[in-house]
């Protein structure tokens, strides 16, 4: 209660929600869809949530004019009904007006370019929270896309990873998730704008350890769709997902040792393993590749309209950090 009481010291709250995705796994509309039930029950949130859209036509008009019509985002997330209070807007800095709280929901490859146009349009002591699962592709090293947010844009950022298959969540099939903080009050705060009975959320402070698990266990699910590609069975596919997490472990301990090992038995951790390995598209792009041997970026157009596979970018980034470690150390 006594956060429920600063918040309202500081006034209202905005949010920017920013995403969209592909039609079986929209996690930016999922999201929009529980902050907007969540935002009506604490009177110190402002009731209206603002979505950045990427802007494209359906059916002879506007996604965003579609959205914000029918309540739904019938290309993404077709059959789920939004709250009235989302707002689907397709100017970014637009979106962001006047928003205290940004909420990152695209994919990796599109966070330097949103940051480069927010810049200068965000409120200050804005605070964010990125649901993104992978790594910075576009400088050397590895590098955190919260640390990419961060830097850019000069605030603070949490992050929020776990076992969420979006067409699930956006179901209300029961799931939990994890988030990672650097502010407690921010972690608290954001464990209020998205816990919900079929949402459960856990707040850790271990905020790299929370990104890493949600980019790392890419990497693992698409070792399991190659298993299974192959017919080489369960059991073998249960070895890939204990190696796998074992040196998910050893990874992310390289990268940052203060990670804690307790944060791989949260959702973000074991149970996203689980979930990306039986159900997700890294898994399923990587059992057509080792089905049928088309090259990756044709299975890339065909089922992730052209996005790239997360797993095999974070895998790219994987092997050049650990080649340019061993050179370091030769
Ligand atoms: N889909 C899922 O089940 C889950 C996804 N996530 C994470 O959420 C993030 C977003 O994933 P998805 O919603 O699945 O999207 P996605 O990876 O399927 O990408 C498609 C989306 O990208 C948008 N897009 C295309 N061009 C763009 C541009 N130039 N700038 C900005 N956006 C553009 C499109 O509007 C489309 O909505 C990813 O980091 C993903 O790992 C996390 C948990 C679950
Ligand atoms: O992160 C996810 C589930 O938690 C979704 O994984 P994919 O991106 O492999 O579909």
């Amino acid at each position: 209660m006594t956060q429920l009481k600063t918040h309202i010291l500081f006034g209202t709250q905005r949010y920017g929600t920013f995403g969209g995705a592909l039609p079986d796994n929209n996690r930016g509309s999922v999201v929009a869809k529980i902050i907007g039930n969540n935002v009506m029950h604490f009177k110190e949130f402002n009731p209206q949530v603002k979505m950045w859209v990427f802007e494209e036509t359906v059916n002879g008009r506007p996604l965003t004019e579609l959205i914000n019509t029918q309540h739904e985002n019938v290309k993404y997330l077709p059959g789920i009904k939004l709250p009235r209070n989302v707002i689907a807007e397709p100017n970014l800095a637009k979106a962001a007006q006047d928003a205290t709280i940004l909420i990152f929901v695209l994919p990796h490859q599109f966070v330097r370019g949103a940051c480069k146009q927010l810049k200068g349009h965000i409120m200050p002591g804005c605070k964010a929270i990125s649901l993104i699962k992978g790594l910075d592709t576009d400088t050397a090293g590895l590098n955190l896309l919260s640390n990419v947010i961060s830097n850019s844009l000069d605030i603070d950022v949490s992050v929020l990873s776990g076992a969420n298959i979006a067409n699930e969540v956006a179901q209300e099939k029961f799931c939990e998730t994890t988030i990672g903080y650097r502010n407690r009050h921010n972690g608290q705060l954001f464990y209020e704008l998205f816990n919900t009975p079929y949402f459960r959320v856990s707040i850790v402070n271990d905020p790299n350890g929370v990104e890493m698990c949600g980019a790392l266990k890419n990497v693992v699910a698409v070792g399991a769709g190659i298993v299974d590609g192959l017919g080489l069975g369960d059991n073998t596919k249960a070895a890939i997902i204990r190696i796998g997490l074992m040196e998910m472990i050893k990874f992310a301990k390289l990268l940052d040792p203060s990670v804690k090992d307790s944060t791989f038995y949260e959702s973000c951790g074991v149970a996203d393993v689980i979930t990306s390995c039986a159900g997700g598209r890294n898994r399923r792009v990587a059992k057509a590749f080792a089905e049928t041997g088309k090259p990756l970026d044709k299975l890339e157009k065909e089922m992730l309209h052209g996005q790239k596979l997360q797993g095999t970018s974070t895998c790219k980034e994987l092997i050049a950090y650990l080649r340019d470690r061993r050179i370091e150390d030769e």
